[in-house]
């Protein structure tokens, strides 16, 4: 969170354990599935360390599958109909998903969060959301062969790079452009303005978080 996390590598396992920070219900707040119910599995580490990192991923322990699905299944003892699964970090792609994703595919719709920078080869099912991050002055450009359903930029008023999107994002076919929350009243209506000036500029989607809103995680 805000930066202070250290960057963790990729782990390449076989994916039969992961570091999960948490798993809970709650409305998906933004992007293509924005408005609907899932139940979210938060995994442990990033690859990056974004001083406006909204996220606590640091306090993650290693669960089975097995567990994670039977922590997936209590929750559906509250909410039988929520189909919806997402998966987010930290950085989710850090780990092996794609067994966890296989067994996901029999009961959810599988979406991930992910900042982009690490290739896995996820099976064709998985919906991804990607939202590049500045690295080293620039955005930095999603992965070769990671098949993306739309990218999600964040927009800063104040903080560099973050106000316009980069050229090549253009020839994704759908972009959404989210405020920044940065913990602080005017900068946040300031970024709010930037992220509707460029979302009509240009005719792309507006993603405001709206969990924050409504204060559910
Ligand atoms: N409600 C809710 N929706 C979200 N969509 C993406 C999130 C994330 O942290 O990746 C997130 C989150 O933290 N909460
Ligand atoms: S990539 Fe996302 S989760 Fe990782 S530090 Fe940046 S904002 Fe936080
Ligand atoms: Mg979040």
């Amino acid at each position: 969170m805000f930066g202070k996390n250290p960057k963790r590598p990729p782990e390449n396992t076989d994916g039969s354990l992961l570091f999960v920070q948490e798993i809970f219900p709650t409305i998906q707040a933004e992007g293509i599935f924005a408005g609907r119910p899932a139940i979210f599995i938060r995994l442990g580490g990033c690859n990056l360390a974004c001083s406006f990192c909204d996220t606590e991923f640091e306090n993650f322990s290693q669960m089975s599958l097995e567990d994670i699905l039977a922590q997936v299944q209590k929750h559906q003892v509250q909410y039988s109909k929520i189909n919806l699964i997402v998966i987010t970090g930290g950085e989710p792609m850090r780990q092996n998903i794609i067994p966890l994703c296989n067994k996901l595919h029999k009961n959810f719709t599988v979406q991930i969060e992910t900042n982009g920078t690490i290739y896995r080869n996820l099976p064709d099912f998985v919906k991804v959301i990607c939202s590049p991050k500045i690295v080293n002055g620039k955005y930095t450009i999603p992965a070769d062969g990671l098949q993306i359903d739309a990218l999600k930029f964040l927009i800063s008023a104040s903080l560099e790079h973050y106000n316009k999107i980069p050229d090549w994002a253009f020839d994704f076919k759908e972009i959404f452009i989210q405020p920044m929350d940065e913990q602080d009243a005017q900068k946040n209506a300031a970024n709010n303005a930037l992220a509707v000036k460029i979302a009509m500029e240009n005719n792309l989607k507006l993603s405001i978080q709206m969990h924050k809103f409504l204060q559910i995680p």
